[in-house]
């Protein structure tokens, strides 16, 4: 796929170098410092982050030094043409706060104050930030450890964390900005989490929503709206890489023969070509003739309601959301696309959070079932051991899992990941498929067939579970649960899988577990997850979501990450002592990023 994914360019991150303003000997002396300061932060950022696409961030420094209020201003003009979205204020030296800080209002703000003691960068810090939270426009403090000398460019390991930690989520925010969620169909199945809120998408995330009746796939397909070349051979690929399953699911008088099973899989085929051209849009649609069409919605992304209306009389959509949710399909080894099962649209914001920190697939789940180690015993005879010894939670659904989350690709050691796009191997993507199969999809609850994947993820990955939930009078609420991935006894978890949905994919969680009363042990984390679903990135990236969600306003309610990990703007400080309660304080004081 060649197609543009979105509209306009990724943004970038802008260096805004501080200076004292003093010309006539203490500025000239600090010039090459500051500027050098920047550069490193430019080589550090371009050098370790991407964007979706694969490509390498981008960073603009300010033309010059800035050191009075003009050179602000000057700085502000070009960030605002070369669409910055993140900035970072660096200096080595005092400056003067309010003239030289960064005073716009959307940009995600931090400012490293160079840790030194021959010029006091500290202090302005210090006074930077203190006008950052006396004028309401929250900015993260940088300060390195341990002092450092005047003429060094390294950037210590404290402070590089924290950069990076702040641009990761930084871009995050800046990209989903301007984007939409696309709602194909409505609510599903009267869940919560597909009564899509355009005010907080409008005014937490600085996106649109759309919405499309799914009748829209069927005139697609009707019409010949879809690219026939591409259906042909994505079709042709599906022959030849999703093995179907013995249909050991449906009773007899449901179970479809083989040219009711032919047909649905032409059917899939082509509905994920279409729901992939209603996100993105497609040029070839333009030279069909389909200009509307060819447009797209901008979609970063969507959901699709399918149940109960369009399966009840069509194929499922769980091939479409699974194969657009992987990193690989007919056209090669790409990048995901962010599909909801069920539309729905909370889990979905949790899968783009998690993918625009890590540019990798995101497992959609539904969080089934708490398995505790006396239940298994009771129900398979078998005692559970190792990680899972104090029992596990079973992530499963039907539809939206992405493939990348059988646990087929390896990091370095050979132990189970997933990968943003340009790392994954064509073996890998191919382990990822041979994992799967394609079972017929149970009748009893989807009466008009598909299939969905299933797969069983690897053990030993690291990720991390992750929901929004909307609470009227509160708003949007966080929570994070990193573990494991677990292998199980291969007798107990064929017991335990058949006794429920055998025919879709089983991911066995192990979340971790600490002193906090959310997460004293495996059954409380599934006891407190709010809602029936939940996003799974792999990687414990429950960090870098809680700086996010920091930058978005969304209080964190639940999560196990250490407290010398949780990195949010400084005047988080001021809401009280302890750091969860003051999370909420400082939400609500400031309120949704885009308040209108
Ligand atoms: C088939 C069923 O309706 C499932 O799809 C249902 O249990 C859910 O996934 C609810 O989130
Ligand atoms: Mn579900």
């Amino acid at each position: 796929m060649t197609t543009k994914r979105f509209q306009g360019q990724w943004p970038k991150i802008g260096i805004r170098p501080t200076i004292d303003g003093r010309m006539g000997g203490v500025r000239e002396s600090l010039e090459t410092q500051t500027m050098n300061m920047a550069k490193s932060v430019v080589s550090l950022l371009t050098s370790t982050l991407k964007y979706p696409d694969g490509s390498s961030v981008e960073c603009v420094i300010a033309d010059s030094t800035i050191g009075r209020v003009a050179e602000s201003a000057a700085c502000a003009e070009k960030f605002r043409k070369e669409g910055v979205g993140v900035t970072i204020t660096v200096t080595p030296c005092w400056c003067y706060g309010s003239e030289t800080m960064d005073m716009e209002q959307h940009t995600v703000k931090a400012v490293w104050g160079f840790n030194g003691t021959e010029r006091p960068g500290a202090v302005y810090l210090a006074a930077v930030l203190a006008g950052h939270a006396q004028k309401g426009l929250p900015a993260f403090g940088i300060y390195g450890r341990d002092v450092q000398d005047a003429g060094t460019t390294e950037i210590p390991a404290d402070v590089k964390e924290k950069l990076l930690r702040f641009a990761k989520a930084g871009l995050a925010v800046a990209t989903m900005r301007g984007k939409s969620y696309l709602s194909i169909g409505a609510v599903c199945m009267g869940i919560a989490g597909s009564i899509v809120n355009t005010d907080f998408f409008e005014d937490y995330l600085g996106m649109r929503c759309e919405g499309v009746d799914e009748v829209e796939i069927i005139r697609r397909m009707t019409e010949g709206i879809y690219d026939k070349d591409e259906y042909q051979k994505a079709l042709a690929w599906a022959k030849a890489n999703c093995k179907e399953g013995e249909d050991n699911i449906n009773r007899a008088d449901l179970k479809k023969d083989q040219a009711g099973r032919d047909k649905d899989w032409e059917f899939i085929v082509k509905m994920t070509l279409i729901v992939r051209d209603l996100m993105i849009g497609n040029p070839k649609l333009k030279e069909m003739g389909f200009g509307e069409e060819a447009l797209g919605h901008n979609a970063i992304a969507a959901g699709f309601q399918g149940q109960r209306q369009w399966t009840d009389f069509y194929a499922n959509g769980d091939f479409t959301e699974a194969i657009l949710n992987s990193s690989f399909d007919w056209t090669g080894i790409r990048s995901p696309y962010i599909l909801a099962t069920e539309n729905d649209a909370l889990n979905g914001t949790a899968m783009l959070f998690g993918y625009l920190l890590t540019n990798t697939a995101q497992i959609f789940a539904d969080v089934r079932t708490y398995w505790s180690p006396e239940a298994v015993e009771r129900v398979t005879g078998k005692k559970l051991e190792g990680l899972a010894s104090a029992g596990m939670i079973h992530l499963i659904n039907s539809g939206a899992a992405t493939l990348d989350g059988s646990g087929c690709q390896n990091d370095k050691d050979g132990k189970p990941t997933m990968k943003p796009f340009w790392n994954i191997t064509e073996a890998e993507a191919k382990a990822c498929l041979d994992a799967t199969t394609w079972m017929p999809a149970n009748r009893e609850y989807f009466r008009g067939g598909g299939f969905s994947s299933k797969f069983l993820t690897r053990g030993g990955m690291p990720c991390t579970m992750v929901r929004l939930n909307l609470v009227k009078g509160l708003g949007p609420v966080l929570q994070i649960a990193e573990g494991w991935t677990v292998d199980l006894d291969p007798a107990v978890h064929k017991i335990l899988d058949e006794r429920t949905d055998k025919g879709w994919p089983t991911t066995w969680f192990v979340p971790r577990l600490t002193d906090d009363s959310n997460f004293k042990d495996v059954y409380s984390v599934m006891n407190n997850w709010g809602a029936n679903h939940g996003s799974i990135s792999c990687g414990h990236i429950g960090a870098d979501l809680i700086t996010l969600a920091s930058m978005l306003r969304i209080p964190v309610c639940m999560h196990n990450v250490s407290s010398d990990d949780i990195y949010r703007p400084s005047s988080w400080n001021a809401f009280g002592m302890d750091k969860e309660s003051a999370d909420y304080r400082a939400c609500q004081t400031y309120g949704p990023l885009y308040k209108k």
